[in-house]
């Protein structure tokens, strides 16, 4: 009786990611945080993601703890049960229009003092930040809400900036061949803190002809919203993006990098919350045992993330490329990486690089980067992956896909001097070279330095007590989230 008084005084947090895998990655992380920090927790999935992570991780993986619960509402999409990423447009169109009614009832029921499960109540809600119909439902509670953006700084910075691009007509695009006549090459000078950044390197909802397209409006809305937020917290750190988060600072309610959040979760250390993971596909360990065999730095990593598709073709270019650049590497290929095609690499490719090739369908990818024998990475410059990357000092391929992956990859080639562009129409002698320069290159040696030396700014932002960032997440909480709205 007595914990569960104690239980009952705990502030609770409310977790709502976006229903994609980069999203729930990182608010899990910070999930486990606030519960360290005291709070209660109830992390709130998509049924449909729910029911994959059942089916990844264990029928018991989301049983959660008296104070850290898993509850589900739907994402208004037609069923499913498919271990494949969903439709983007879709599932933002049908989340900002239809998940703001169970979201709401979830509350209630959270909040119904009948209900004999010693649950607090709600004193705060922190939500993804493409979920903006939460902050609905905070003020009808009169809770604070902050919104957490997983993209990085600059990323969001780009969003933020869709309005100014209207403005000045840059975007909808007046037709088709603007997106290839050399339009996107246009370098701007209205956003400030990303001098001299091109079109194409923002992110790219904005290559539209369409001036009623639904992701641009989708931007404006969230962006917009964004600004009555309590908090806008973002997984970076101040050294990273300093000049971008200067820049956001002048547009939106306090901004608090609180990253990398893979790095601070480690001071969790508590056991009943290691079991609890986020991976909606089941990852093979194989991959680690292989490395293990592997010399220090010899491995390229290839890996497209969650939402990446590409043709047959493409996929084609790719492997030969690899082969051709005669590097051992560990190649993941999500099974619904080419969807809507049958995935067949060529078995002269599969014979080739049999002894210095290893492929599988989905890792752990922290510890894959982490492990000494991964000398490089072959990315689509999503954000968790270029921010893994760089807290591993590990040095980037980037083939960046859409959304802000384009940013991502202008500033780990001219910002941060970590990475090298492959071009979006890929082709094997490109990948062939540019692997080489990566892994034995003299351009591949600079970036490793330069992604060592970003390495240590990370875990420094990420020390426990004294980070700027773990400071953070103690000022996010006391100034945002304990904080009363009234
Ligand atoms: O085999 C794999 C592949 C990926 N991951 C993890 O999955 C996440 C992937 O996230 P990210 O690299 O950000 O890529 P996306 O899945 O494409 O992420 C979406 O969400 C990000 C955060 O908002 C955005 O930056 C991207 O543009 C958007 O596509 C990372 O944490 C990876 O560690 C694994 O654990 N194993």
């Amino acid at each position: 009786m007595g914990s569960n008084n104690v239980e009952l005084k705990k502030p609770h947090a409310v977790c709502i990611p976006y229903p994609a895998q980069g999203h729930i990655n990182p608010m899990l992380k910070l999930a486990k945080i606030l519960h360290h920090k005291g709070f209660h927790i109830t992390f709130v999935n998509t049924e449909f993601n729910h029911r994959r992570l059942l089916r990844s991780r264990g029928p018991h993986s989301l049983d959660g703890l008296l104070s850290f619960r898993f509850e589900t509402i739907p994402d208004g999409l037609p069923t499913c049960d498919a271990d494949a990423t969903q439709d983007i447009p879709s599932l933002c169109k049908s989340t900002t229009e239809t998940c703001f009614a169970p979201f709401r009832d979830l509350l209630a029921k959270l909040n119904d003092t009948n209900n004999t499960s010693n649950v607090p109540p709600v004193t705060c809600i922190v939500s993804d930040g493409i979920m903006s119909f939460t902050l609905a439902a905070a003020l009808e509670i009169g809770v604070p809400e902050v919104l957490f953006w997983t993209t990085s700084a600059c990323g969001f910075l780009g969003y933020m900036h869709y309005t100014t691009l209207i403005e000045k007509g840059y975007t909808p695009l007046k037709d088709a061949s603007y997106l290839t006549n050399g339009y996107l090459e246009t370098t701007l000078d209205c956003i400030p803190g990303m001098k001299d950044v091109r079109l194409r390197d923002l992110p790219t909802f904005l290559r539209t002809t369409n001036p009623d397209d639904f992701m641009i409006k989708f931007v404006l809305q969230e962006t917009e919203r964004a600004k009555t937020a309590s908090a806008i917290i973002l997984n970076t750190f101040e050294t990273l993006e300093s000049e971008v988060l200067e820049s956001l600072r002048t547009l939106l309610p306090p901004v608090y990098p609180i990253g990398p959040l893979h790095l601070l979760v480690k001071h969790v250390d508590d056991e009943n919350l290691k079991g609890i993971g986020s991976s909606l596909w089941k990852e093979e360990p194989e991959c680690l045992q292989w490395l293990d065999n592997k010399a220090p730095n010899s491995v390229v990593y290839v890996n497209y993330g969650s939402i990446t598709v590409m043709t047959p073709n493409q996929l084609l270019e790719f492997a030969w490329g690899l082969a051709n650049s005669e590097q051992e590497f560990l190649w993941i290929i999500r099974p619904d990486i080419a969807s809507g095609y049958e995935l067949i690499l060529p078995p002269e490719f599969v014979e080739e690089t049999k002894n210095r090739g290893m492929l599988a369908s989905w890792c752990s990818q922290e510890e894959v980067l982490n492990h000494p024998a991964i000398g490089g990475f072959l990315t689509h410059s999503g954000w968790n992956s270029t921010l893994e990357s760089i807290s591993s000092g590990v040095p980037m391929l980037c083939w960046p896909f859409f959304a802000e992956q384009q940013t991502n990859c202008w500033f780990s080639e001219t910002k941060w001097g970590i990475g090298m562009e492959i071009d979006n129409n890929v082709k094997r002698d490109e990948v062939e070279s540019h692997v080489k320069e990566l892994m034995v290159g003299e351009k591949g040696k600079e970036m490793k330095k330069k992604a060592m030396e970003w390495k240590k700014l990370a875990e420094l932002s990420a020390l426990k007590s004294t980070g700027s960032c773990y400071v953070n997440i103690e000022k996010v909480i006391n100034d945002a989230l304990l904080a009363s709205k009234h």
